[in-house]
C-alpha cells in the first residue's frame, strides 16, 4: 500500500465513472471553500438558514467529548422536529428491547449479532430473481484431475445406489442389454447397451451399441420430474457437434436416456498423449470447439460447464474417430429469451457457483449470470490446460478453495499464464476475458486466430475441423465485430488481468441541496477527537468513515438527518459489547470502517429511520447471510473491511425497496453501470486487498437529481472532492482497498 502511496500510481489522474441524469436546474451556484488544516471545510451563505437548523439540532446534544478510553457521548436531549419523529420515537421508546446473540454457524470465526427493538415487521421483502432452471443446482466440481470416468468420485448421491437394470427398454426403443460403465459424472451414470437383437448400425437409432446415460430419480437433478438435460437435448440434440438423444424413459428407479455412442473424451486423449498435446492438436480443438459453441450460442444456450472431460471424440475406428463432440447438458442455462430474443437479464449472486472450478469463468466463480463470454473464457482454460498440463491455480484445498482460484485466475495476466504457448492462445485468452455480458462472440475471428497452427491439408488433421470451417467461409459476409486491440469506436479496449493488482480509493458523490460538508483524511487514532468535537461544534455531524493504512478518513456533514451520534474506536472489529450498550440506548450504527490492524470505528446515531438491525463479521464477503437478511426485510446500510474481513451492518426500514451485490477482484464497472440502468444508486462501499464489494440499492423515494458519480484514485480525492462540490455533488460513501487486477 505504501509502495502505491508513494510510488508509481502518485499523481495518477482519476478513474471517473459517471452516470448522471440530467438534474434539477437552479440549484445554487459556486461556493468557496475553506481548507483547514488537514481537513475542508465546505461553507456558504446561501445555506446559512440550513446550517443554523443543524446547529440548533447539534447544539441540543450531539455527541462530544468523553473519557480518554476513546469511546465518547453524550446523550442528546432532541426535541423532535416533526411529529412523524416524535411519533417514531415514541414507538421506539415504548418497544421492548430482546438482543438475540444469532451465531452463523456455517463459518468458524463469523459473528452475526442482531437487535430487535420492534416485533413488527416492518414489510418483508421477497426477492424475485431471475433464475434458468437450477437443477444442478450448486456444483463445485471435482478439481482433481484423474480419469472422466472417475472425476467426480464421492459426488455420488444417497439414493444412487440402486441396482441398475440388466436390460433397458424406454420410449419405445429396442431392448438394450447393460454393458461395460463409459463414466460416470456428478448427476449420472453411462453405460454402454447393446442392442439384444437386430441394429447393425454403428451409430442411429438402430446401432448396435448405444450410450445410456442413467439418472436415479431421487438424484439433486430430478426432483422436478424428468432430468433438465432432457430438455436441453430437446433443442440441442444432434446439431453439430451435440450427440443425438434417440430414446428417453424411465424405468425403475432410473430416467435413461439413450444416445449416439461416442469414444474417448478429451481428458482421456491429453492422458494418452503424454498429458501435453501438441499445439496443432489443440489448435485444431480450440478451431472446432468454438465452432461448435457458436451452433450451441445460436440456439439460444451457454453449455455452462467446458472442459476436456465433456469434449468427446467419435467412436474410433469409424468415419467419426476425429469428430468433436461436447456432451453433459446439465448445465446449460439460456443466454436469450426464446420467444424474444432478448438478452438475459444481467445479476450477480456470489453464493451460487455452477461448473467446475478448474475451468470456470471468474465470471461464474462470482455468481453472474451466466453468458455467451463464459463458455469461451473456459474454453480458453481448457485448452491451455490441454497444451501445457497444468493450470496455475491447481492444487488449492479447502472451504475456501474457490475463492483461491478466482483469485488467482484474476492475478494471472494472459501473458503469464499463455508464456509458453503459441501466440494464439494469449489473444484468445485475452479477447475472451475482456468480453462484455452481452457481448456477441465474433466466432469466425476466434478461430481465425488458430488458423496459422493448423496444418493445410484438412484430411491429415488430428481433429476434424469441418464446422470450423464453415463458420471461417461466413468472414466477409458478415462485418466482424471485434478486433483484438480495438473495439468499434478505434477505442483501445479497457483491458482486465493486467496482473498488476492495485489498491485505490473509491470515493462516491450523490447530487445534493447544498449543504456544508467537512472531510478529514489520514488522521491518527489521537486526532480523530479533535475533528469530531469540532465539527459537531459547527453542527456537522459523521455520515461516512473509512480507513487506509490504518489511518482514518472522516465525512461529516450538516445534512444527515440524524439527531445525535456516538462513536468508538476499539481495537476489534466490531466492538460487540459497545454497540449492544448503544443499541439499548436506541442508537443505531450509522457507519462503520475498518483498519488493517484490525481496529474499527464505528458511529451509531439516532435519528436514522432503521427499526431494527443486524450486523455480521465474516472472513469472506457474507453473502449468505446478506440473502438471508434480504428475505426478512433488511437492507445493507453500512460496510467495512478489517484486513480480509467484512464486517456489514443491515437494517429494517432502510428507505430501499431494493437492493443488489456488485463483487469482484476490481472495480466492478460494468456491473455498476448494468445496475444503475436498472435505477440501482451505490449505497454502501467496501473492500479489502483482493475484493470490492458495492451495494446498489433503488431508494423508496426517488432523489430529485439522481445524479451519482464514482472516482477512483490513488490518493486520497481532497481536489476532486471540492470540484464536485463545485456541481452539488457530496462525498456519500468513500472507502480504499483492490479496484485493479
Ligand atoms: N454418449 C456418450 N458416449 C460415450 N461416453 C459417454 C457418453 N456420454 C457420457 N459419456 C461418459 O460418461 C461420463 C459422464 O457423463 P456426463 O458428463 O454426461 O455425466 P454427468 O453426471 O452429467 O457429468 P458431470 O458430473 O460432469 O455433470 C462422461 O465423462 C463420459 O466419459
Amino acid at each position: 500500500m505504501r509502495e502505491l502511496r508513494n510510488g508509481v500510481r502518485r499523481g495518477r489522474a482519476p478513474v471517473v465513472d459517471q452516470c448522471r441524469k440530467p438534474g434539477r436546474g437552479g440549484r445554487g451556484g459556486r461556493r468557496k471553500s475553506e481548507p483547514l488544516v488537514g481537513s475542508c471545510v465546505r461553507t456558504r451563505a446561501a445555506v446559512a438558514k440550513e446550517e443554523a437548523a443543524a446547529a440548533r439540532v447539534a447544539g441540543g446534544g450531539v455527541g462530544g467529548g468523553g473519557s480518554g478510553s476513546g469511546a465518547k457521548e453524550k446523550a442528546p436531549a432532541v426535541r423532535p422536529r416533526t411529529r412523524l419523529e416524535a411519533a417514531r420515537n415514541r414507538a421506539k421508546a415504548a418497544a421492548a428491547v430482546i438482543l438475540i446473540s444469532d451465531k452463523d454457524d456455517s463459518k468458524s470465526g463469523e459473528s452475526d449479532w442482531i437487535r430487535e427493538i420492534e416485533k413488527r415487521d416492518s414489510g418483508r421483502k421477497e426477492i424475485v430473481k431471475a433464475e434458468n432452471p437450477p437443477l444442478k443446482d450448486i456444483m463445485m466440481g471435482d478439481d482433481s484431475g484423474g480419469l472422466s470416468a472417475n472425476k467426480a468420485g464421492g459426488q455420488e448421491e444417497e439414493g444412487n445406489t440402486a441396482p441398475f437394470p440388466e436390460r433397458v427398454q424406454v420410449g419405445g426403443s429396442p431392448v438394450y442389454k447393460i454393458e461395460r460403465k463409459l463414466g460416470k459424472g456428478g448427476f449420472g451414470q453411462v453405460f454402454v447397451g447393446r442392442r439384444v437383437s437386430g441394429g447393425n448400425d454403428r451409430t442411429g437409432p438402430g446401432a448396435l451399441e448405444v450410450a445410456l446415460k442413467f439418472e436415479h430419480r431421487n438424484s439433486k437433478g430430478c426432483s422436478y420430474g424428468p432430468p433438465y438435460e432432457w430438455q436441453v437435448y430437446n433443442t440441442l440434440g444432434g446439431s453439430h457437434g451435440v450427440p443425438k438423444v434417440h430414446y428417453k424413459g424411465r424405468q425403475g428407479d432410473y430416467y435413461v436416456m439413450v444416445m449416439d455412442m461416442l469414444g474417448p473424451s478429451l481428458w482421456d486423449a491429453w492422458n494418452s498423449s503424454g498429458q501435453a498435446m501438441t499445439a496443432e492438436m489443440v489448435a485444431c480443438i480450440a478451431a472446432e470447439s468454438i465452432s461448435i459453441l457458436e451452433k450451441m450460442h445460436s440456439r439460444g444456450y451457454v453449455h455452462g460447464d467446458v472442459k476436456p472431460e465433456n469434449f468427446l471424440l467419435g467412436q474410433p475406428a469409424t468415419a467419426q474417430e476425429k469428430k468433436l463432440f461436447l456432451i453433459d447438458l446439465g448445465l446449460a442455462t439460456k443466454w436469450r429469451d426464446s420467444a424474444s430474443g432478448v438478452h438475459v437479464e444481467y445479476d450477480q449472486r456470489p453464493d451460487v457457483f455452477r461448473g467446475t472450478v478448474r475451468y470456470a469463468s471468474v465470471h461464474a466463480h462470482l455468481g453472474r449470470t451466466a453468458s455467451r463470454r463464459d463458455d469461451l473464457e473456459s474454453l480458453a482454460y481448457t485448452l491451455i490446460f490441454l497444451h501445457r498440463g497444468r493450470l496455475p491455480w491447481q492444487g488449492y484445498q479447502g472451504d475456501n478453495k474457490s475463492f483461491l482460484v478466482c483469485k488467482k485466475k484474476m492475478s494471472t495476466s494472459p501473458e503469464i499464464l499463455c508464456c509458453f504457448c503459441p501466440a494464439p492462445f494469449k489473444q484468445f485468452l485475452e479477447i475472451v476475458v475482456n468480453m462484455k455480458f452481452d457481448e456477441e462472440p465474433n466466432y469466425s475471428k476466434l478461430i481465425s486466430l488458430f488458423e496459422g497452427l493448423i496444418g493445410p491439408n484438412p484430411a491429415v488433421r488430428p481433429i476434424n475441423t469441418d464446422g470450423a470451417q464453415k463458420i471461417i467461409y461466413q468472414v466477409g459476409q458478415k462485418r466482424g465485430r471485434l478486433t483484438i486491440e480495438e473495439e468499434d469506436d478505434g477505442q483501445p479496449k479497457k483491458k482486465v488481468r493486467l496482473g498488476l493488482p492495485a489498491t485505490q480509493w473509491i470515493s462516491v458523490y450523490n447530487a445534493r441541496l447544498p449543504m456544508k460538508q467537512r472531510y478529514h483524511y489520514n488522521v491518527a487514532d489521537a486526532r480523530l477527537a479533535q475533528h469530531v468535537e469540532r465539527g459537531n461544534e459547527d453542527g456537522l455531524l459523521i455520515s461516512c468513515v473509512a480507513s487506509c493504512t490504518n489511518l482514518w478518513a472522516l465525512i461529516m456533514d450538516a445534512g444527515t438527518s440524524l439527531t445525535s451520534q456516538v462513536y468508538e474506536l476499539s481495537p476489534f472489529f466490531l466492538h460487540k459489547e459497545w454497540i449492544m450498550e448503544q443499541w439499548d440506548k436506541n442508537y443505531y450504527i450509522s457507519s462503520i470502517a475498518g483498519a488493517n490492524n484490525g481496529s474499527s470505528l464505528v458511529v451509531m446515531s439516532k435519528g436514522t429511520q432503521y427499526t431494527q438491525q443486524s450486523y455480521k463479521v465474516s472472513d469472506s464477503f457474507p453473502f449468505k447471510w446478506i440473502n438471508k437478511k434480504w428475505r426478512e426485510g433488511f437492507y445493507v446500510t453500512s460496510m467495512a473491511t478489517a484486513g480480509s474481513r467484512w464486517g456489514v451492518v443491515m437494517s429494517r426500514n432502510a428507505g430501499f425497496t431494493d437492493q443488489v451485490v456488485e463483487l469482484d477482484f476490481l472495480y466492478p464497472s460494468e456491473g455498476i453501470h448494468r445496475r444503475w440502468d436498472s435505477g440501482y444508486r451505490i449505497t454502501s462501499t467496501a473492500a479489502t486487498w483482493d475484493q470490492a464489494a458495492l451495494i446498489l440499492s433503488v431508494p423508496k423515494r426517488k432523489p430529485g437529481d439522481e445524479t451519482q458519480e464514482t472516482l477512483r484514485t490513488s490518493q486520497f480525492p481532497s481536489t476532486h472532492v471540492k470540484e464536485k462540490w463545485a456541481k452539488n455533488l457530496y462525498l456519500a460513501s468513500v472507502c480504499y482497498g483492490r479496484t485493479v487486477s
